[in-house]
């Protein structure tokens, strides 16, 4: 916990410049998926861009936490030796459950036809126990991959913050 609670002070010390003002949560959310599901968690981003007129003012008041979110940061709790897809012919099989995090920003704000495994420039985080990932909530698209013969764990921090002014070529308007 305070390896993730400490991850917004050590990237304001070594300079990162992504968000400022960084409010560290009390809580953070510990996450099971169960071994063998079908589905993991579709490609999303953390942080709700939304506008009201778009969700609606219920939907819009709900997602006020979320809407101040600007890193995320997980550590995995699972067994060192989880193995990932990438070794799907091993005799025993595979884990899955990779995190997919997706390059660049295209589908940002996220498109209403932002499918999942649309866009193929994507990197796969393998779940072995103690990786942490750090990624701005704002900006990167992910989604969770089935996972298959042990339960997945993370535990996730979301840091709260001002987000800084996205560079010209990650606005939205560059990124058609
Ligand atoms: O557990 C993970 O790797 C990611 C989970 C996630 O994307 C989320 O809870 O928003
Ligand atoms: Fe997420």
């Amino acid at each position: 916990m305070h390896l993730l609670e400490g991850v917004a002070c050590e990237l304001e010390r070594h300079g990162y410049r992504g968000s400022f003002a960084h409010q560290v949560p009390q809580l953070l959310q510990l996450s099971c998926y169960p071994a063998g599901s079908s589905h993991g968690y579709d490609r999303h981003l953390d942080c709700n861009l939304q506008s009201v007129f778009d969700l609606g003012v219920l939907a819009w008041l709900r997602a006020t936490g979320n809407r101040a979110r600007v890193l995320t940061a997980m550590v995995y709790l699972n067994d060192e030796d989880w193995l990932p897809s990438s070794t799907a012919n091993s005799p025993g099989g595979h884990d899955g459950g990779e995190l997919r995090v997706f390059h660049g920003v295209q589908w940002f704000p996220l498109a209403a036809d932002a499918g999942a495994g649309e866009w193929r420039d994507y990197t796969d985080i393998a779940q072995r126990g103690g990786t942490l990932v750090i990624f701005n909530s704002r900006v990167v698209e992910h989604q969770v991959l089935p996972t298959r013969r042990q339960d997945r764990y993370a535990l996730t921090c979301w840091v709260f913050g001002q987000p800084a002014t996205l560079p010209r070529a990650l606005r939205p308007s560059a990124a058609a």
